[in-house]
This record gives structure tokens, sequence and C-alpha cells, in this order.
């Protein structure tokens, strides 16, 4: 049997366990695929760097371009990472009849569509399972398993970085910058960890995600992206006492043809499912009119889950490849896109004040929530240990995100206030 050859575009985190996994279960998956699967070509940054995985000598380069050149190569898979250059180096590999399998959410949110439209035109697979959510499923569960449905609302964890940082943080109480240091250690963080902490990672997950589940084209600009840096341990506290976990949800809803799309720290009540997915685990609740609820749980980041994601889409590349059916199977948005209005998103807020302590705060502070229509679920107020303040914390009932906006505009005018220390979303 002909082998499949491959090259590799990367040797890192994901490159080295795509090579585990090819190697070490090829009895099956030539089984599967009906021919060896062979590793070609890889390239890395730097050749003489130490790995832990032994790859010949004559097999490795250092410039990308002898991989996508090689007319031997028939797919390529690309654990590389960045962006523009690596645009570059797909649409050259698709013009050539390559077929893809990328694991890039950076370069899948911003060219997506352009790389796809590349393929549709060169007949060519793209698959891209690994770039949400590592392990799980969820890109060929939104394309093929919901096809029959309309979804309403897709809510995530998909950045393992940041919910193994919550999750120390609210479990051993350490400290957000010893956590996000083990993250990289173990492989989960970005090259440039401010996209994780920030949560630019999951927004790109997230517009993919909203592009497949609303069939319309998601950009990172459409989604309202705020991360876990400021974050603290006492907010996480006041979370808890409260009854929520403190999580990065990524939220993408539609209310009738409109869709929006948001990344921030919010307090999950702790029933909910998505309250108990911890560490580097992601979680991917998706809501569908005729199905109701799902929701798919597994590892997001980390050499071997993401891996396996990546060489189940290369399985799928074979495949087709081997039906005569490669770059058929790609279904362009085709639905215009309206975002909703900050009038027509609304949500709980739990918001945590310092005030001056003395009479009469209460009823100024409330006064203002009556202004703007916010109804409140709870007010307490309690002295503050560490400072002669007292604390107000509130939850309100659910308001719109421009209600809440003007409150908190007005509450910068409100001398009694002495500061706004924390504002979160609040789920379930
Ligand atoms: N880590 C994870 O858990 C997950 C990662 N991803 C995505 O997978 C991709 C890879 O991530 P990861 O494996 O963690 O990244 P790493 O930083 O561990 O590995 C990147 C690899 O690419 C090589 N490389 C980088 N730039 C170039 C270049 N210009 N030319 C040739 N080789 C280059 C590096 O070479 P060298 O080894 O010589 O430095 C390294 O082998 C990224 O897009 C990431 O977002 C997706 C899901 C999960
Ligand atoms: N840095 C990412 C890796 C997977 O996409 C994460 O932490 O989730
Ligand atoms: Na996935």
């Amino acid at each position: 049997m002909k082998p499949i050859k491959v090259g590799l575009l990367g040797l890192g985190t994901v490159g080295t366990g795509v090579i585990r996994i090819v190697e070490g279960n090829q009895e099956d998956l030539s089984s599967q695929v009906g021919s060896p699967i062979v590793i070609e070509k890889v390239a890395v940054k730097n050749l003489v760097k130490a790995r832990n995985i032994t790859v010949d000598a004559d097999k490795l380069t250092e410039d990308p371009w002898e991989v996508i050149l090689n007319p031997e190569i028939d797919v390529i898979v690309e654990v590389m990472g960045g962006v523009e250059k690596t645009k570059e180096y797909i649409l050259e590999a698709l013009e050539r009849g390559k077929h893809i399998v990328t694991a890039n959410k950076d370069l899948m949110a911003l060219y997506g569509a352009e790389i796809l439209a590349k393929a549709e035109e060169k007949r060519c697979d793209v698959y891209y399972e690994a770039s949400v959510a590592g392990g799980i499923p969820i890109i060929r569960t939104l394309i093929e398993s919901f096809s029959s449905d309309r979804i309403t609302r897709i809510m995530g964890i998909v950045n393992g970085t940041t919910n193994f940082i919550l999750t120390k943080m609210s479990q051993e109480g350490a400290s957000y910058d010893e956590v996000l240091r083990e993250a990289q250690a173990l492989g989960y963080a970005e090259s440039d960890p401010t996209s994780d902490v920030e949560g630019l990672d999951a927004a790109r997950k997230m517009a993919i995600l909203g592009t497949l589940g609303f069939h319309t084209n998601v950009e990172l600009r459409d989604v309202s992206v705020r991360g876990i840096s400021s974050v603290t341990k006492e907010d996480i506290a006041y979370a808890k006492r409260l009854g929520y976990e403190m999580k990065l949800l990524g939220i993408a809803e539609r209310q009738d043809d409109q869709i929006s799309i948001s990344v921030e720290p919010t307090m999950v009540r702790q029933q909910h499912p998505l309250a108990s997915v911890n560490g580097v685990f992601n979680a991917v609740f998706v809501h569908g009119e005729a199905v109701g609820e799902t929701m798919f749980y597994g590892a997001g980041a980390g050499e071997l889950p993401t891996a396996t994601s990546v060489v189940a889409d290369l399985v799928s590349v074979i495949r087709n490849l081997k039906l005569g059916v490669s770059g058929l199977k790609s279904i362009s948005p085709y639905k215009e896109k309206h975002l909703i209005q900050d009038e027509h998103i609304s949500y709980k807020n739990f918001i945590l004040l310092h005030v001056d302590d003395k009479a009469g705060v209460l009823a100024q502070i409330t006064q203002i929530f009556a202004e703007y229509d916010v109804s409140l679920a709870s007010v307490v107020q309690q002295p503050n240990e560490q400072n002669p303040d007292a604390e107000i914390i509130i939850v309100t009932h659910n308001a719109s995100k421009a209600s809440m906006d003007k409150v908190l505009k007005h509450f910068e005018t409100l001398s009694v206030i002495r500061k706004v220390k924390s504002v979160y979303r609040v789920e379930g």
C-alpha cells in the first residue's frame, strides 16, 4: 500500500504528541485508512534544540518551505502557531493541492474564511478540530451532529490555562503568577500567555464556534472580551460565599436572527455543570431548539489530548482522499450577520463597592439602580476589616448591558462611593 506522506510544521507540545500518536497507534491508524501514515518532513525553528522525542535528523528542517514545496507530501499538519507567515504557508500548500490539518485558532479566527474559500477552490480539505477545546470533538459536533438543529446558545470554558489558574486560585489559594508559570511548564499556555489570560485565545475560539453554530461569519471584533488578570483571590472568595465559582466563560447567543458573543470572568452557580469543570479541562454547553441542552467535556490543552484531535483530523483527511471527496464537505457561512445591541443583552451582575460608612449611602446607591430600571436581587452591607470603608455587595436581576453601563458611569460621580471594586457577570 502506498503510504500517505505527511509534512509537520512544528515539533513543540502538540507536534510531539502528533508523532507519538502516529507512531504509537500506527497499526490501528493504517488499518483504518488503508495506508501507512509516514511523517515525511518536520519543520522546527531551532534544529539543535534538545527534544523529548527522537526524530531522524534528515527529516528535520528549519525551513517550512521545504515541507510545503515537497511534492511527495499529501497533507500538511500545522502545529507551529503564528498568523501572517503561517497563512502564507497554508495558502501556498492549498495552491499546490495539499490538504491541511491545523490546531491554530489564531489563524482560523482571523483568516478562516479566506483559507476555507481557497480550500474549496482547490478541492482540498482543511480540518481544525484541535483549534477549539483541544481534545473535545466540538467542531465536528457542530458541523455534523447538530446540522439538523438551530443552535441558540453556546457557552463554554474554552481556555485550559485560565481554567487551570482559576481552579488553583480557588482550591489552593495559589497566587496568579505562580500558577501561570506552572501552566506554561505543562505546555498549556500559548507562546505569549497574555492571549490566554486576557481572554483573546478564548475569544478566537468563541468566534470559531459562533461561526459554526450560527452559520454566519463571526469575526474577532464581534466578540466582547475581558480576561482574568484583574480577578483577585478575594473576588473568588466572594463568589464562593454566594454559591458561585469564578470561570472565564465564553457565551455565544442567538435571539431570532441576531447574535452576541462575549468572553469574560463570570460567576457560575455551583449547581451548574460548568461550575465543576476544573483544571485544564474545558467544557462546551450547547443549546439547540430541538435537542435542548447538551454538554461536551474533556482536556482543553496539553500534548496528547490536543494531538488526538489533530490525528483524528488527519484520519478524516486521508479517508476523504481515498474516497475522492476531498474539499467537498466544507459549508461556508450562509447567513447575514446581525449583532444584538447592548440594550437587548441582559444578564445578572455581581457588584462589589467600597463606600463611606455613613447613613443614607445605601439609599443613594439603590436610587441609581432604580433610575436605570435595574432591579436588585440582593444587597448586603458589611464593615471591612482592612479599611474604614464599608463594603456593599449587590447582585442584580437580569439587567441590560446598556443600563448596567449607565449605572457604573453614574457611580463615578457619586462621592460616597470610594471604589467600584469588582463587577462580574453572573450565570445560573
Ligand atoms: N499546547 C496546547 O495545549 C495547544 C496548542 N494549540 C495550538 O497548537 C499550535 C502549537 O502549539 P504548541 O505545540 O503548544 O506550541 P510550541 O511553542 O510548543 O511549539 C511550536 C513549534 O513550532 C516550531 N516553530 C515555531 N515557529 C516556527 C517557524 N517560524 N519555523 C519553523 N518552526 C517553527 C517550534 O520550533 P522549536 O521547537 O525549534 O522552537 C516548535 O517546535 C498553536 O497554534 C497553539 O495555539 C491548540 C490546542 C492546544
Ligand atoms: N493556550 C490554550 C491551548 C489550547 O488551545 C489553552 O490554554 O486552552
Ligand atoms: Na476540539
